[in-house]
């Protein structure tokens, strides 16, 4: 290397401000021992009023307590990395490891070809030496449209792909870039005019060719690969579909400018209905398998359908990592946040991404896999340990199976498709030692965490110019739905074999472990929550109750605690960039998550423990429609439909009964509230609505299509008015 280019290829910073933030927990820490024994030594007599509801007060806190404690370890240990590109080129030029790219699909309809496209265009148009990219698509939807919508991409990516490099252009998928609003006055206009006129017309003639169900003929004739549809082939029952769409090898696949082209595989891999397919663990390890006959390459890249590549640079980054020649070695893979670029400003489906990205990932110290956006060294996605004699990359890389140049294309298909047949993986280790792991609907977690166990480090890297830009859920249905099937994953996670505190013990720091179980342990916390929901404000309306009076000193302790942790966590979300009203958003949704995604979740897992169903990936939406876009901006929630919204509109209902009938009492019998130790509980209860402030909106005051269902509205009212009067007596 002859000191080209001196320095590591990536440096480390920890995190400051660690001796502040210590302080402030050990506050908290010790409020929290104070109310725990405020509970305990406060219990009601046998024979007094609200004596259980104190002891389940005493219960909640004490979850509540504990996962206070163990989400402490996402802001322990702060590091940000930071990568040296240059040096990277100066030490290697363009003489870099391959990459193969891996993008997933699984339903035309709710993951539409064109946004498949045009996450394919981008990842192909990566600033990195153009053969050394390997695009593989996996098509669980076995759709001819999306097979015929890559067709087209693989004849675009001749002109965007130049066009891109030459002008520097970001993002490189086509259709976000040509929305962006800076595309007036510059000097290419003229070329970009050309190329979005040529984008516009291929996008028609897939739209038209979905509308009409009816792929042009001379097309259809053009390429063989057409003739592996016929009028039996159903998603989930059909033989591996695989064609190389672009042979990166074929020194005849060139650009308009004569460069050389990213190979580019479809593959749909064969399902049949006697088969455990594996849903998104299963694609992937097909893919593995797939690309190690084709291009082998050493790093793995993997992106859902929907998560473009936002910035051209992120392959040079993500091998500075694994090129560093100090630490690049342990390095099992590099994890970018996951964003969206469909959020609202006032994010008002309370997402918590920007304090995941800025504090909880890098607070971590070590990364979870998050399923896209991952670099992977195929050897760890692979299921080998690291050891001290792991050697650099770019060893491994020049003794790597390299296909011979000059070998037939068709040759090589056929071998590769056996691999991605369904009975391949029956009885092997695929899906336990080796790839993605079967078996969990959050395999990307579990797989993340059995590398890590297999000794090798991981990095989260979130540059200023985001990586990828996804699509995250538009409804308030949707978004319960992918929570659920979240927090039902990570428990089911949890009662296994993969259990942090178990499956880590004595192998892993406890940091991390703990880090694992805050996310495992959704499901469960929201027991505590619906307690803190309901039982407060019913013992509101009989008169019990549950919090210290305002004159005594426990009060302060109550105070303390609640006070300080809401302003830390405003204070938080502000650094990041959030708007009080976000922050406020936030809330809400915790409380929805909680009660409805974490609630039916962890009913789910329930049932599957005791062998009663079995979990499903239910995809997530990806289109949305005009109107709830424009609802969406003015605003207002978009709810859908959804059972778990009975509770959510039950309890809301319910902790508005309580607030309006201890107003009157306030007002009929003065001092009823004044009555001091009452205060805690009327405040909470009057949170809670306002909390649930869109959902009263929703089910009585809007008119527009995105309101709860009407049905609700009589339904929760009865409910809630029942379990008062029920309470009463
Ligand atoms: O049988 C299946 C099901 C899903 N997918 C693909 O998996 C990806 C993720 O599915 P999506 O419905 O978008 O999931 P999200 O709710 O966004 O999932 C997040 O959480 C998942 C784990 O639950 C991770 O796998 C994802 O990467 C992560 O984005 C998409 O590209 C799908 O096409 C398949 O290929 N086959
Ligand atoms: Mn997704």
């Amino acid at each position: 290397m002859g000191g080209k280019g001196k320095g590591p290829l990536f440096e480390t910073a920890v995190g400051r401000g660690r001796r502040w933030y210590t302080l402030y927990a050990i506050s908290v820490l010790i409020g929290l021992c104070l109310i725990w024994l405020y509970r305990a030594t406060n219990i009601p007599e046998v024979g007094e009023k609200g004596r259980w509801a104190w002891m389940g007060m005493l219960a909640a806190e004490i979850c509540f307590g504990f996962y206070w404690f163990i989400t402490q370890s996402l802001r322990w240990h702060p590091v940000y990395h930071q990568t040296f590109k240059n040096r990277l080129f100066q030490r290697h030029g363009n003489d870099l490891p391959p990459v193969d790219i891996f993008v997933c699909t699984a339903d035309p309809t709710i993951e539409p070809p064109i946004m498949v496209m045009n996450t394919v265009l981008s990842v192909m148009a990566y600033d990195y030496p153009e053969e050394k990219i390997n695009v593989y698509v996996s098509d669980d939807g076995a759709s001819k449209f999306t097979f015929y919508a890559l067709l087209e991409a693989a004849d675009f990516a001749k002109h965007w792909i130049p066009f891109c490099k030459r002008f520097n252009v970001e993002p490189r998928s086509p259709s976000a870039y040509f929305s962006s609003p800076d595309l007036n006055g510059l000097s290419y206009a003229s070329e970009l005019n050309c190329i979005k006129e040529m984008y516009n017309m291929m996008e028609d003639r897939i739209k038209n060719a979905i509308e009409f169900d009816h792929v042009p003929s001379n097309t259809i004739k053009q390429h063989k690969g057409f003739s592996e549809w016929n009028s039996q082939t159903a998603p989930g029952n059909h033989q591996s579909i695989l064609q190389i769409l672009i042979d990166g090898r074929d020194q005849s696949a060139t650009d308009v400018e004569g460069n050389m082209l990213p190979t580019l595989v479809y593959l749909s891999r064969e399902k049949r209905p006697q088969y455990l397919h594996n849903f998104k663990a299963g694609a992937l390890n097909a893919l593995i398998r797939v690309s190690s006959e084709i291009s082998n390459s050493p790093v793995i890249l993997n992106v859902d359908c929907d998560m473009y590549s936002n910035s051209s640079e992120s392959v040079r980054n993500a091998m500075c990592f694994f090129l560093d020649e100090e630490r690049g070695h342990q390095i099992g893979y590099v994890q970018f946040p996951q964003n969206f670029n469909n959020l609202d400003k006032d994010n008002i489906y309370g997402d918590y991404i920007s304090v995941i990205d800025e504090v909880e990932l890098p607070g971590l110290g070590d990364c979870m896999y998050l399923g896209t956006g991952c670099f992977h060294r195929r050897e760890s996605l692979c299921g080998r340990k690291y050891s001290k004699d792991c050697r650099m990359l770019t060893y491994m890389w020049s003794q790597g199976k390299m296909r011979d140049a000059g070998e037939n294309t068709r040759i090589i298909e056929e071998r590769a498709k056996g691999l991605a047949n369904c009975t391949y993986d029956q009885n092997t280790g695929w899906g336990k030692d080796i790839g993605i792991k079967y078996g969990c609907i959050v395999e990307d977690v579990v797989t993340g965490w059995s590398i890590q166990m297999n000794g090798w480090k991981s990095i989260y890297f979130n540059p200023q110019r985001k990586g990828f830009l996804g699509i995250s859920p538009t409804t308030l249905a949707q978004l319960l739905v992918q929570h659920k099937r979240w927090s039902e994953g990570l428990f089911q996670t949890f009662l296994s074999k993969y259990c942090p505190f178990l499956y880590g013990y004595g192998k892993i720091e406890l940091r991390l472990q703990m880090a694992y179980a805050t996310y495992m342990l959704w499901a469960p916390m929201s027991l505590p929550t619906l307690y803190y929901a309901i039982v407060p404000s019913l013992c509101l309306l009989k008169g019990i109750p549950l919090f210290p009076r305002v004159s005594s000193t426990w009060f302060l302790v109550f105070a303390y605690v609640i006070i300080s942790t809401h302003i830390y966590s405003l204070g938080e979300a502000l650094c990041c960039g959030e708007s009080l009203g976000s922050w406020w958003n936030m809330q809400r949704m915790r409380l929805m998550r909680r009660i409805c995604s974490y609630f039916f979740g962890l009913i789910d897992t329930m049932m599957q423990t005791l062998g009663l169903g079995r979990s499903n990936f239910d995809i997530s939406a990806k289109v949305a429609d005009h109107e709830a876009l424009e609802r969406l901006e003015k605003g207002f929630m978009e709810f859908g439909s959804s059972p778990m919204f009975s509770i959510l509109a039950a309890i809301a209902m319910l902790n508005l009964f309580s607030l309006v009938a201890s107003v009157i009492m306030v007002v009929v019998r003065q001092g009823f509230i004044v009555r001091e130790q009452m205060v805690l509980q009327f405040l909470l209860c009057g949170v809670l609505v306002l909390l649930n402030l869109p959902i009263y909106e929703g089910m009585f005051l809007r008119k527009d299509n995105g309101k709860l269902p009407a049905y609700l509205a009589f339904e929760s009212s009865v409910v809630a008015a029942l379990v008062c009067l029920f309470s009463l007596y």
